[in-house]
């Protein structure tokens, strides 16, 4: 399925300039885009977010040089990453998203944003250091701006997400390698063949996610009921679509509607399952790279559904939770060996 591209350029002015003014029209045509895409399923394919060509290049040739460090050194240099934390290195095959599968074939490095959290970068090639600070300036105003469009898009006080994103303590960068594996044909098509990422969906707000050359291949996504994916749906087979981006036209991001978005909005903005699976031997032959950007609510934010939306007598699915409680519980699912 080819996800929908909406151009994000008109709320690239300087950061705030939004709250405590008018939206321009072009902005209220941005936001009404992303609220037909979330209400139906949640993925959508965004450009001119205000990251460069360049620096998003320099990202991705930092992550290769860090994942071609050998396992050793990764596992023994590396900061290794914690349910508690979430900072550091993930080695492969020690993550599972979704507990009825077995762990994934990726291995990862989580940043955090600084001041409130520091992050343990010793062992880290010093570009990877440099590309790491960049990134997360730019990351840190997208967090913003797309905190103030998806208010606009769901009618909701501007600043109503963005209040929840000042310290940005629980948002994490990831970037992923998900190394070459064999497939075995017999197994095509059965569930036991490589995972590359479980059937799942992200636990915050929104996830930005990049994609590095070949990036899109394998990666599937299935619209769910309600707000997460986990558990039993892990066992089906049913119902995946093929993520299709554009051939041409300025490179993206796919940003996709978290669990705890679906919470506040009493699921009228479902969180989307998506997977990436190993589909031929192609395939698994190659190499696979991406950065997520997680949008996670600060830690003592409390997630709560607004009630525009069960103003109309629906009831609220979910009770309230703070975003550090709810994230905890789904990292130590996710991390426990
Ligand atoms: O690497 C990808 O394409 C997807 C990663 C993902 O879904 C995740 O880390 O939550
Ligand atoms: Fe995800």
């Amino acid at each position: 399925m080819s996800i929908p591209t909406i151009d994000f350029a008109p709320f690239l002015n300087e950061e705030g300039a939004v709250i405590g003014t008018e939206p321009t029209s072009e902005q209220v045509a941005v936001a009404k885009q992303m609220d037909e895409v979330c209400r139906n399923h949640g993925f959508l394919h965004i450009i001119n977010f205000g990251l460069s060509d360049g620096l998003r290049s320099q990202a991705f040739q930092s992550s290769k040089e860090l994942f071609d460090l050998s396992e050793d050194f990764k596992k023994t240099h590396l900061r290794r990453i914690n349910p508690k934390d979430n900072m550091g290195f993930a080695p492969v095959l020690s993550e599972s998203i979704n507990r009825s599968r077995p762990n994934e074939l990726k291995e990862a490095f989580n940043l955090s944003f600084p001041p409130k959290r520091q992050n343990d970068l010793s062992g880290c090639p010093d570009s990877f250091v440099e590309v790491t600070e960049k990134l997360q300036a730019k990351y840190r105003d997208l967090a913003r701006r797309y905190a103030i469009a998806c208010a606009l898009a769901l009618s909701l006080p501007l600043d109503f997400f963005a209040n929840a994103l000042v310290d940005l303590d629980l948002c994490t960068i990831r970037f992923l390698h998900y190394p070459a594996c064999e497939l075995d044909d017999t197994s095509a098509e059965s569930t036991d063949r490589p995972i590359r990422i479980g059937e799942h969906t992200d636990f915050g707000a929104f996830t930005f996610l990049l994609l590095g050359e070949n990036g899109v291949e394998g990666l599937q996504i299935k619209p769910v009921e309600g707000g997460e994916a986990g558990g039993q749906a892990g066992g089906e087979n049913e119902g995946w679509i093929d993520v299709v981006l554009p051939n041409d036209g300025p490179q993206g991001a796919i940003v996709n509607t978290g669990a705890l978005m679906a919470r506040w909005t009493n699921d009228v903005w479902r969180a989307t399952a998506h997977r990436v699976i190993v589909a031929n031997a192609e395939m698994a032959a190659r190499e696979r790279f991406s950065i997520a950007f997680f949008v996670d609510p600060d830690s003592n934010s409390i997630v709560k559904v607004h009630d525009t939306f069960t103003k109309h007598g629906s009831l609220p699915k979910y009770e309230p939770i703070t975003s550090s409680d709810y994230l905890s519980m789904k990292l130590q699912e996710m991390m426990k060996t």
